[in-house]
């Protein structure tokens, strides 16, 4: 049963459209027994998501034509931002004041910002192409008019979310864009009779690159698209390390201290600090959490020991020890392998101590699937900088590995974010602060002195 508050994807007007919302109210349908939703509209552009607050109206559903988005909620006063891929479950959280109207006059501007931007690309464009040929760059404009007006009609379509509609006139135009390129190719066979060209005469010499001229400007309707894509990646990766910072932070205290978990996981991006907090609880409370040590076919970095940081192992052994089904999760990261044993789990727990995990998201992934009972522990840094920085000053990588790490970091960012794995965030900018609310995190069980 969703809840108020709680982002829904939700179909809309068009066919085998899907659009977002907020789900503002839960009742009887019109049968008794059948649930209905009330939602309010958020639309999709360029990354984001933003609430609709010109009509204000909403929509009611039957719950079945509803999937929540990673059942998030979105705390009053808070609005989010969706990565552009609308995969489910990328929410992140940024302060907001949906009310007054900002959000509206932000997307009004960005698709003002979008049209202008395609009007000076095809100025461009049929600048240049008038060096070469005056009747190509002719036909160049004359395909990104129509390619203006599909924009127009594509963004128009936006707007027209669900059931609200606009004109008829306009509802179909807006429909009926997907005819537009070859309205543009009829329109540019029209007008090359009418030039009085021979149009059977001109075919083989010059109408297949009158066509393509036009196509072209049709297509650079999408430009401004690609480019605002190729500076998507880095503002997710900033939104998603924003959006861990203000993430609500639950206290487990107000959870049971009795039944605690079997591991703490903590995972992140290499170089965020998962390891110095580790050795700082098994330093500050070595009776009650234990460290499973891992094996790998990495070579020992200075003041690694075989048995204590890692067991150090060859390939073949450790191909041998996955064809035994030994490892609870085991992942090829970096070119090494690693692996977590049942054996060096079980000797902690066996001890009556929780067992610390480090361990990257294929790890989380199975240790998910298992049947251990764990606390999933999302470390998170405050800049793709701090990482890099981090990563150098620990003198341990090489450039291409630290490169490697950075570019897996930025996928495992995402992931955090869009999986919805974790039960808890920690942002390590401060390391003290940082510890800190990890001690505060596990208080119940560092507390309580007992574990099992
Ligand atoms: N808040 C922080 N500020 C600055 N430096 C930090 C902070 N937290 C950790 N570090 C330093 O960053 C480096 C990387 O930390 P650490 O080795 O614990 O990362 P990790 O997440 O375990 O990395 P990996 O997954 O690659 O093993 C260490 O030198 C550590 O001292």
């Amino acid at each position: 049963m969703p809840l108020e508050g709680q982002v829904c994807q939700c179909p809309g007007k068009w066919k085998n459209e899907l659009l977002f919302g907020v789900i503002e109210k839960v009742g009887v349908g019109r049968l008794p027994e059948e649930q209905s939703v009330d939602v309010r509209y958020l639309k999709p552009w360029q990354g984001r998501l933003f609430e609709i607050d010109q009509s204000r109206k909403r929509a009611w559903f039957k719950m079945s034509e509803i999937k929540l988005v990673n059942s998030r909620r979105l705390p009053e006063g808070v609005y989010f931002v969706e990565d552009e891929t609308n995969s489910l479950g990328n929410v992140s959280l940024e302060n907001s004041t949906a009310t007054d109207g900002k959000h509206m006059k932000e997307y009004n501007s960005l698709k003002r910002n979008w049209l202008h931007q395609l009007v000076v690309l095809d100025m461009l464009g049929f600048s240049l192409l008038s060096l070469v040929s005056v009747r190509l760059a002719l036909d160049f404009i004359l395909g990104s008019t129509f390619g203006f007006v599909y924009l127009r009609l594509l963004m128009d379509s936006v707007d027209n979310l669900g059931k609200h509609s606009y004109n008829f006139l306009h509802s179909t135009l807006a429909s009926t864009r997907i005819l537009i390129p070859f309205a543009a190719i009829g329109t540019q066979i029209i007008l090359t009779r009418s030039s009085n060209i021979e149009f059977t005469e001109n075919m083989s010499s010059f109408t297949i690159w009158n066509l393509i001229a036009t196509m072209t400007g049709f297509s650079s309707y999408r430009l401004p698209v690609l480019f605002s894509t190729s500076g998507m990646l880095f503002s997710s990766v900033q939104n998603v390390t924003k959006s861990i910072q203000t993430s609500e932070k639950r206290d487990l205290s107000t959870e049971s201290a009795e039944r605690p978990p079997s591991c703490i996981v903590l995972a992140g991006p290499s170089g965020v600090g998962k390891s110095t907090f580790i050795r700082k609880l098994l330093h500050d409370y070595p009776d009650i959490f234990g460290f499973s040590i891992s094996h790998t076919t990495r070579l020992p970095r200075e003041n690694e020991e075989d048995g204590i940081s890692y067991y150090f192992i060859s390939k073949e052994r450790f191909l041998e020890d996955i064809a035994n089904g030994k490892f609870i999760e085991y992942a090829q990261v970096h070119g090494n392998f690693y692996g977590t044993s049942f054996d060096s789990v079980k000797n902690v727990i066996d001890n009556k101590k929780i067992c610390l995990l480090d361990l990257d998201i294929q790890g989380v992934k199975a240790v998910k699937k298992s049947l251990l009972r764990a606390t999933f522990i999302w470390i998170a840094a405050p800049s793709m900088e701090a990482l890099e920085s981090r990563l150098r000053k620990r003198k341990s990588e090489s450039e291409e590995s630290i490169q490697r790490r950075l570019c897996t970091a930025k996928e495992e960012i995402l992931f955090a974010l869009r999986s919805g794995i974790f039960d808890y965030t920690v942002m390590n900018d401060d390391i003290d602060r940082a510890y800190e609310d990890l001690k505060s995190l596990l208080r119940p069980y560092i507390s309580s002195g007992m574990n099992f």
